[in-house]
Formats: structure tokens, C-alpha cells, sequence
């Protein structure tokens, strides 16, 4: 994908923004500059992506920092956005000759690494010269230079074995499945188990329970954020839309302070809720950290807003409808949500349930009606007077309500890395809040049977921890640790206002020694996972199996090499056994890259079974 079309088709859509400070940018470049000296190469990118931001659009500096971003994401070997860089550089009007005669020749370095090198695209490369807004003379010297430079890798790439192209084939093959099954799609609910349904009951309200058996590492849903945001100190690391690591960030043009990683995300942020945000973002950045949500909650009413009611009639049903889900509450809690998300505003019953303890936000979500009125055409289609006391006291109260039913139905979004001593262990933050419509459905417990995960930025996975039979309740834990007992308790008064009623909390805790055998998966041997500190992050379990799988697979397949003498004996058996082992990366997208060696040295070993030879570009 062209990213750099994409931007500066859309750069046309916004005005320029005048005031932007390129003193800033350039202490931003010389700190990322200075990183890169000490090789600390992910916080230089995250620099360089601020620096982005706060370019103006038509200033030199922004075609210097996407060049310099591209050198980074080439050293990071990630040619895929080091690619997308140059070309958003190349494609600046203010780019100056020499760095395009720099960026020309790391882009033909990047598409050799990419193995997408060939006579065409030098071809290529000679003809964009030619449209270059230089002089002629200009335009020679750049021909001459990449002519040099195009001799100069010939030499040095002809009897060595510099470039290797089985590495960036395996991230590409990875990268564009991951986009094309989830990138771009509309609908939410990417994938849902027949063997799940919704039931209701008083003890529990909504609920998960199983149709038929469920086996334990069963994919039960798979759903993409209806609303989702990013924690402040996350924006030069994630898309503002979808929420997924990225070194590729495209800032909106009048904010720059909400990057995102496509055109397209950067068009639904703006249908959805960008063009309200967009004003206020300054207003946000200013907030304190933990009111961040308001900003969530900012999305959340535009969402909402947009779905077809006007606001004051939301308003004026909210404070009298006797809707049938009006007086849908659970025994222990009030913040339960309506099962149709649209009529979430029908079943705010104020009187009945003040949230006190949401009381407090009362003077923040008064700022924010302000700042509403004063910066956005948010109230503009309302005949009524904005203005208005009581109008603006119900606006407040309805936030302060929606900010109660959510901090009580909202997922924090935790992102996996890779610890940086490459070990098994993997670093989990929470980066973002989401809402969903079915995700939303599973009830909490103590000692869970299933287990969530965030998989490529706001999507949710929902995964069976053990075997379930048929009729019995599905439940995730919707804290981090468990086996706490007294914290768990606390913790989800104070996150989720309710009295856990599972089985463990009812007085059947089963003994710690015991619980091993009751999942198959929630346990494993590794140090960041070990059971004994009873501090156990469930998902990431699921990575180190998954991990162990793939060495074990990979060691029987080595063994058989060695064992064997002749590889075309076997290799009608051991293409089988690697096609097995590679299909271990299709189920876990969420944690594949970190696996990368891995799943080349087996395509690598695929493609020998199969007689490709080694130098034919398979995609
Ligand atoms: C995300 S919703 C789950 C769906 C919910 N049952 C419903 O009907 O909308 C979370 C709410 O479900 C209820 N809940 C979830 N787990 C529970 C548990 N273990 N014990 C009691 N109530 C629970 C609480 O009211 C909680 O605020």
C-alpha cells in the first residue's frame, strides 16, 4: 500500500495549520538523533513520530524526518514502513535533491531486502527522476548518483550474503494477512462461536453460556471495538482509530495531535467522532491522567449522536421514558447495560440511581459541555437554548451517568511485546479503552473457564481455557492477577461497582495446588508466567504454549533432518509436518511477529520440499 498517496491526498482535505512550531520539531529530530547514537532505536522512532506531528505541513523538516524515520524502520529491518517513509518523504514538494538522492538509494536497498527488486522498478526509479520538479541539471546528477550507487550494491551483493530475502518475506506474507483479515473490515464481529448463546438470568443478568462441548483453546469470538481510545502518553505509538502498533503514523493536519496509521482510519475517526474531538484536542492533552476517559467519553457521545436520535431527544426520553429495558438492573449492580446499544440512553433511570460516586466528575464534565459549546458545532442542530441552566446541568448529568455505565463495561486494551532480553517473556501494557457490543456479555469469575486477549489493536479475542460442557456459564477474569482473593474483591468494587457472585467467591475456592489440573491452559513453566507468584497474566499463557509448541515442533523437524541422509526421501512426509508446524502461526496472529525467525527458517524449509527454488518470489 501507498501510504504516501494517501497522505497527501488527504493533506489537500484539511488547511494548512500555520502555527505549528518548527523549533520543536527540530529539538525532536536532534533528541531522536541522539538516541540513535546509543542504538535505543524504538524510542528515536517514537521521537521521530512526534516531531511528525508537530511539523508544519510545508516546512522542510517533515520530508527530513520521514527520511530519517525510514533509516531507523531499515535498521529495524520493518521494510514495509521503512518503504512507506521514504515514499512519504519522496513525495513532499519541499524534499531538497540531496536527500532525495539519499532516500533514492536506501529505497533501493529497502526493495532488494524485500526481494521486489527487478529491472522494472529501476526502470521506475529512472522515470519518478524525470518528474521531479528540479532543474535538468539536478535531475542529471540524481540519474548519475543512483547509476553509482545501483554499480556500487551490484559489487557488494554479488558474492555475499548481505541481503537476505527469506527474512522480509516472512514479515511481509504476516503483515498482509494480518491487514487483509482485519484492516478493513466494517463489521465488528469478526467471528463468533455456534456453540455459544446469550441467556438472562437474576443472579447474573446477560450471559455466555455453551450450546454444545467447547473444547479448551477454542476461538469463542473474535469482535473489533465499537469506540475505542488511547491513553494520552500512547499517541506516538498507536493509530488513534484501531489502536494498533505502528511505526507508520499519519497526523491530522489541524490537530496533529491524533495520529493514525491509514487514510482510512484517519476518514473513520473523522466520520465518527474526529471532526468534534479535533478542537478539544489540546483541551485534552491538558487533562489531568486520570480523567483521560473524558476524551473516551467524548467519542463515546458522538457515537452515540451519530446514530440517527438528535440529542435533545435523547435527552428528554432519557429523563422520562418507561422503556422496557429502563428498569433492566442486577441485584448488585446498576451499571448493567441495555442489551441494544442504541436505547442505552432509554435505560438511565437518574432518579432511581444517582452514581455518587461519579459525583465528582461533575465540574470536569461541566469544562467539557463548555468547551463543547465554545469550540465544536456539537449542540448546533439543537433548537434548544444551549445556554440554558437546566439544559446544561442534564447534558452534565447524562455524561456523568454514560461515564458510570462504561467505567463498569469497558475493556482496558493491552498490547504484547517482546521483552527486549529476547527471552519468552513478554511485556503486556494496557495502551486504550474499548467498548463492545458482544464481548460486553461475559461475566466475570474468579477462576475463569475462558480468557481474553487484544490482537492487532482493538479487537478482542475470547478463548476457552478448559473443556465446557453444554449449559454451563462461559467466564473471563476481568482482572489482570487472580487468586488474590481480598484484592479481587476490592478491585472490582472499586473498577466494576459490583459483589463478585462466582463460584470461588460463594466459598468454593478451590485449593491453590489444585488449580494446575483444573486448566489446561492458564499455567506454564516460564519465569514471567510461574504460577507460584500467583501473580498470573492469563493470556499470556496462551503465548508461552503456543511457543512451546512451535520448539517442539521445530525440534522434531530438525531431528528428522539430521537423522535422515537424503532430503527428498523425507521430504514428501516433512512437508506435512512443516505445513502442521507453520499453521501453528495462522491461529495466534496477535503474537506471530514476535516469532518471526522461527516461521521463516520453516517457510524456507517448506519451500525446499516443495522444489520452489530459492530465489523465486512466492508472493
Ligand atoms: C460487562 S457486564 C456483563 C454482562 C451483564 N451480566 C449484563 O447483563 O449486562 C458486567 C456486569 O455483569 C455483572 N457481573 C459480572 N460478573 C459477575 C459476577 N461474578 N457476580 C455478580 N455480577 C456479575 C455485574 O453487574 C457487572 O457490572
Amino acid at each position: 500500500m501507498d501510504i504516501s498517496e494517501e497522505f497527501y491526498n488527504c493533506k489537500s482535505d484539511y488547511t494548512l495549520h500555520t502555527n505549528k512550531k518548527i523549533k520543536t520539531t527540530r529539538k525532536l529530530q536532534e533528541l531522536a538523533a541522539e538516541l540513535m547514537t546509543v542504538n535505543d532505536k524504538t524510542n528515536a522512532l517514537k521521537l521521530y513520530n512526534r516531531s511528525i506531528a508537530v511539523s508544519p505541513v510545508n516546512a522542510i523538516d517533515l520530508p527530513i524526518a520521514f527520511a530519517n524515520k525510514s533509516a531507523v524502520l531499515l535498521e529495524m529491518k520493518n521494510y514495509d514502513a521503512c518503504m512507506n517513509n521514504i515514499n512519504l518523504a519522496l513525495k513532499h514538494p519541499m524534499c531538497p535533491v540531496w536527500l532525495v538522492s539519499a532516500l533514492l538509494e536506501r529505497k533501493v536497498k529497502c526493495l532488494i531486502l524485500m526481494s521486489r527488486w527487478s529491472e522494472n522498478t529501476a526502470k521506475k526509479l529512472f522515470k519518478m527522476i524525470k518528474r521531479l520538479p528540479f532543474t535538468n541539471q539536478e535531475k542529471n546528477l540524481l540519474k548519475i548518483r543512483l547509476n553509482q550507487y545501483l554499480l556500487h550494491l551490484y559489487n557488494t551483493i554479488k558474492n555475499t550474503e548481505e541481503i537476505s530475502k527469506d527474512n522480509a518475506e516472512g514479515f511481509i506474507q504476516n503483515y498482509k494477512r494480518y491487514k487483509k483479515k482485519f484492516g478493513l473490515s466494517e463489521n465488528n464481529v469478526l467471528c463468533i462461536s455456534n456453540n455459544i448463546e446469550i441467556v438472562q438470568n437474576k443472579t447474573y443478568g446477560r450471559h455466555i453460556i455453551t450450546k454444545n462441548n467447547i473444547n479448551s483453546g477454542e476461538l469463542l469470538l473474535k469482535e473489533k471495538a465499537i469506540i475505542s481510545c488511547l491513553y494520552l502518553n500512547e499517541v506516538y505509538d498507536y493509530c488513534s482509530c484501531c489502536q494498533i502498533r505502528t511505526h507508520v503514523l499519519i497526523p491530522c493536519n489541524q490537530c496533529t495531535r491524533a495520529l493514525f496509521c491509514s487514510k482510512y482510519c484517519l476518514i473513520r475517526a473523522m466520520e465518527l467522532y474526529h471532526h468534534i474531538e479535533c478542537p478539544l484536542m489540546e483541551y485534552f492533552a491538558e487533562i489531568e491522567p486520570e480523567d483521560q476517559h473524558i476524551q473516551y467519553i467524548t467519542r463515546l457521545i458522538c457515537f452515540l449522536s451519530n446514530q440517527g436520535k438528535k440529542l435533545t431527544e435523547l435527552i428528554e426520553k432519557w429523563r422520562k421514558t418507561k422503556d422496557e429495558e429502563k428498569n433492566y438492573t442486577l441485584d448488585n449492580n446498576i451499571y448493567v447495560m441495555p442489551r441494544n446499544f442504541q436505547t442505552l440512553f432509554l435505560s438511565f433511570d437518574k432518579y432511581a440511581y444517582m452514581p455518587l460516586q461519579f459525583a465528582h466528575s461533575q465540574s470536569r464534565y461541566t469544562q467539557l459541555v463548555e468547551k463543547l459549546k465554545e469550540k465544536t458545532d456539537f449542540f448546533s442542530h439543537l433548537s434548544t437554548d444551549v445556554n440554558d441552566h437546566y439544559f446544561q446541568y442534564l447534558v452534565t448529568s447524562l455524561l456523568i451517568d454514560l461515564e458510570a455505565y462504561f467505567k463498569c463495561n469497558s475493556f482496558c486494551i493491552s498490547d504484547i511485546m517482546r521483552s527486549n532480553d529476547d527471552s519468552v517473556a513478554v511485556i503486556r501494557k494496557n495502551v486504550g479503552l474499548a467498548c463492545f457490543r458482544e464481548a460486553n456479555f461475559f461475566n466475570h469469575s474468579c477462576v475463569p473457564n475462558a480468557a481474553y486477549c487484544f490482537e492487532n489493536g482493538d479487537t478482542i479475542s475470547i478463548y476457552s481455557l478448559q473443556k465446557i460442557r453444554p449449559g454451563e456459564q462461559i467466564f473471563i477474569c476481568y482482572l489482570n492477577t487472580y487468586y488474590e482473593v481480598d484484592k479481587s474483591k476490592r478491585d472490582l468494587m472499586k473498577n466494576y461497582s459490583f459483589q463478585c457472585r462466582c463460584v470461588a467467591c460463594l466459598g468454593n475456592w478451590p485449593p491453590f495446588e489444585e488449580l494446575q489440573s483444573l486448566y489446561d491452559v492458564r499455567f506454564c513453566e516460564c519465569e514471567h508466567h510461574n504460577a507460584l507468584s500467583r501473580r498470573i497474566s492469563i493470556s499470556g499463557c496462551r503465548y508461552c504454549r503456543f511457543k512451546r509448541d512451535v520448539a517442539i515442533s521445530l525440534k522434531n523437524i530438525r531431528e528428522k533432518l539430521i537423522s535422515e541422509q537424503s532430503f527428498h526421501q523425507i521430504a514428501e512426509n516433512l512437508k506435512l509436518e512443516v505445513a502442521e508446524a507453520m499453521d501453528l502461526f495462522q491461529n495466534l496472529e496477535g503474537i506471530e511477529i514476535f516469532l518471526i525467525k522461527e516461521y521463516v527458517e520453516l517457510y524456507r524449509l517448506y519451500c525446499r520440499c516443495i522444489e520452489i527454488p530459492k530465489n523465486i518470489n512466492t508472493k
